[in-house]
């Protein structure tokens, strides 16, 4: 389904030149449980933007059911991010003035859905990951837990086939994070892509594939 073929990344020019990824080649199937693993620095964040088409390679290709994604529209592109994928981050980044409700109705805001089918939805989703009494909590009233729960059921809004999750346990505790990932496995189980950005070991027991990098190179990947 995605496709990475001999993408690179690089950063800044002369001195300042960073290489971040090395010549990927990988193939991640619909329905995997995707985890990419490897020592800070090495490439991951950059590796899940690109194939989140948050990014662009410097060379290489990333193929979206066979279509080259280089070769979309802009429209294109803003489709696949908003209606195709959902992204989690590390940091939540819910929007502050908004209460939970409210941030997760806000990707359904540009189609168009009627206010009653958002608010119904939202209330849908926040129930769904145990949240059903926090609908009117802004996000400091919450725990990272919750909140992280909350930017869960946001990136469900429009109904995604993929989940990009950038460390999202990372800023959590255990219990709170081995919430996240329950839920990110029942939602893994309900058909949806997952792609995730992990150093945490424990967690490859959700994992149906484990590429690990070191120093912007694919070392190793594990199918399970
Ligand atoms: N916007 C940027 N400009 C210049 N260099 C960058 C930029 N983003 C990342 N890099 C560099 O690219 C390399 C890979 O960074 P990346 O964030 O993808 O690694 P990571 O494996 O996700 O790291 P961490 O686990 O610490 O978050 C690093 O050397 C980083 O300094």
């Amino acid at each position: 389904m995605i496709e990475a073929k001999n993408v690179w990344k690089i950063y800044g020019k002369g001195e300042a030149k960073t290489i971040a990824l090395k010549n990927i080649n990988l193939k991640i199937e619909e329905g995997e449980f995707v985890m990419i693993m490897g020592p800070s620095g090495c490439g991951k964040s950059t590796l899940l933007n690109i194939l989140a088409l948050l990014d662009t390679p410097t060379k290489g290709e990333v193929y979206y059911k066979g279509r080259r994604t280089s070769s979309m529209s802009e429209n294109e592109r803003a489709i696949f991010r908003r209606k195709i994928s959902g992204f989690i981050f590390q940091q939540f980044h819910l929007i502050k003035t908004l209460t939970a409700l409210e941030n997760v109705e806000l990707p359904m805001m540009l189609d168009e859905r009627d206010k009653s089918y958002r608010r119904k939805r939202a209330k849908k989703l926040l129930e769904m990951v145990g949240l059903g009494d926090r609908l009117n909590h802004y996000p400091h009233q919450l725990s990272g837990g919750q909140q992280q729960r909350v930017a869960i059921a946001r990136a469900l809004a429009n109904n995604p086939k993929i989940i990009f999750a950038d460390e999202p346990t990372g800023n959590l505790d255990s219990k709170s994070g081995m919430a996240v990932m329950s839920i990110l496995k029942g939602l893994n189980e309900k058909g949806i892509t997952i792609i995730m950005v992990t150093h945490e070991q424990e967690l490859t027991k959700y994992a149906s594939k484990i590429i690990k990098l070191r120093d912007g190179e694919i070392v190793e990947i594990i199918n399970k």
